[in-house]
């Protein structure tokens, strides 16, 4: 009885130790397996991760490559060989720095990758040229770090490149208009300005201070007006707002502006109102340019076509027009007008006695004398060689015949200092006409030429006045 008893507390415990180990084994085998899918999510979660930033990077175009401590590529991925054009192992085993383009731009490559080396610092977002197996330049971003062993020593570089070709050319590109911009606007010899409705002078470029004086800080955000001549404001206010209602650029304006020297400039402008796409205002961009020179130019040929060189008086041209104008408006206003014809007397015996200089001398001289009898107002003109003509407006026939006689007396009153060191006294013949109301201005000459006629045939040196065909 003990034994088949013993055997069965054997056999239960057997069983017991059985089942133990069954269910010990189902355990260990669930957690194995619980363990072994975690193992794999992760795994399967890790090759998720970086499946997603390699597509990424590819996607941002980022290359990422490794090399030793001499520079020598020894890893690169796809993305790499694609910005390079080139099968990455073909990359393989060569120089960082090999696919660089210009020497500068090579040494300065390889002179920050030796200081990534060297202080283990990173090389962060460099913008660097490298050239493709075409030959092709190509601008990348290049970020590098410093790999070390498990014991911190150095190994070699990581590192990315990013592509930024379009970028930054379009940087190098506005880069280089800013350049040239400011080279224009500094160097041009025109102000550029920009001016609101209101006329404040909301930019004016680094000419302004060649030009006229001033530091453009002094005039930027300033009225336009102080600048102007008083006289021209109207004038530039009246083709700013034509411009501003018009909407077009009007032909250039010329003005007078006050050089902070106190001078002053003549400007020429032209003013282009700028709109955006919806019509609406956005800027009156202006470009001055100093015509100074050119008026004074033009007003000295002006001067030289129309007035007698030796004495300044107007020239026979000039002085016919002003007879015109003067007899023209006499008509009009019935203010009365008279007409001088001054002939100097033995004028070639000067010449003949003294040399021609002596004789322009007196010419100068007379001419003086003649201006001090005569009102400003009064027109004195050359008709040529030794015969002069006054026009002179708002005279009657006493105060004509009056000036005329001071005019001969002014000239004979003293004698004349010569060149030669001489002195002799001259004398002038003087016809004089009072314009009729109906009569032109060559009727008017001709009767004051008459009268100069008479003047010289009675003796010289005297007055003959004409009046209405009648020598008095
Ligand atoms: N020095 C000088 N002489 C001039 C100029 N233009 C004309 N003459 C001279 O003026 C002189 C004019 O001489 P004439 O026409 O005979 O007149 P005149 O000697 O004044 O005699 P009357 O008019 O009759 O009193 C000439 O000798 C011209 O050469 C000039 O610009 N300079």
């Amino acid at each position: 009885m003990t034994i088949p008893i013993a055997v069965a507390v054997l056999a239960t415990a057997l069983l017991v130790l059985g089942w133990a180990l069954a269910a010990w084994a189902v355990a260990q085998w669930r957690r194995a397996q619980r363990d072994c899918g975690a193992a794999t999510e992760a795994l399967t979660q890790q090759q998720h991760v970086s499946q997603t930033v390699a597509q990424v990077l590819q996607a941002a175009r980022v290359a990422l490559w490794e090399a030793d401590t001499r520079g020598v590529f020894t890893r690169v991925d796809d993305t790499a060989a694609r910005l390079m054009r080139v099968a990455a192992t073909d990359l393989v085993g060569v120089r960082r720095v090999a696919d660089t383009r210009d020497a500068d731009h090579r040494d300065a490559l390889a002179q920050r990758l030796a200081d990534v080396l060297r202080t283990g610092r990173p090389l962060v977002r460099w913008p660097n040229l490298v050239v493709t197996a075409q030959g092709e330049p190509v601008w990348v971003s290049t970020t590098v770090v410093l790999r070390r062993d498990a014991q911190g020593r150095p190994v070699g570089l990581q590192g990315c490149d990013q592509d930024i070709n379009t970028r930054h050319r379009l940087v190098l590109s506005l880069q280089a208009a800013e350049r040239r911009h400011r080279l224009l606007t500094e160097h041009a010899q025109s102000i550029l300005y920009t001016i609101d409705p209101a006329g404040r002078l909301t930019y004016v470029s680094p000419s302004w201070q060649a030009l006229l004086g001033h530091p453009p800080d002094e005039v930027m955000g300033r009225d336009f007006r102080p600048f102007v001549h008083p006289e021209d404001v109207p004038l530039c206010e009246d083709f700013l707002a034509r411009t501003l209602r018009e909407r077009r650029v009007l032909p250039p304006l010329t003005y007078r502006v006050w050089h902070r020297d106190g001078s002053i400039r003549y400007h020429r402008s032209v003013l282009a109102p700028a709109f955006d796409d919806d019509g609406r205002l956005q800027a009156v961009v202006g470009n001055a340019i100093d015509v100074t020179t050119d008026i004074e130019l033009r007003a000295q040929l002006e001067r030289v076509a129309t007035h007698d060189a030796l004495t300044g008086v107007a020239n026979r041209r000039l002085f016919i027009e002003q007879v015109q104008r003067e007899v023209e408006r006499n008509r009009r206003s019935g203010a009365g007008l008279g007409l001088l014809m001054l002939d100097l007397d033995h004028f070639k015996d000067v010449n003949d006695t003294h040399g021609h200089a002596a004789g322009d001398a007196v010419l100068i001289a007379f001419v003086q004398r003649c201006r001090a009898a005569l009102r400003p107002s009064d027109v004195l003109g050359r008709l040529g060689g030794e015969e002069f003509a006054a026009v002179l407006p708002q005279v009657s026939r006493e105060q004509l015949q009056a000036v005329a006689e001071r005019v001969r007396h002014e000239v004979a009153r003293q004698p004349y200092a010569l060149p030669d060191g001489t002195v002799r006294t001259v004398t002038v013949s003087i016809g004089a006409a009072v314009a009729l109301p109906a009569e032109d201005s060559d009727a008017l000459l001709q009767r004051a030429d008459r009268a100069l006629y008479a003047a010289k045939h009675g003796g010289r040196d005297r007055v003959v006045l004409v009046m209405a065909g009648r020598v008095l």
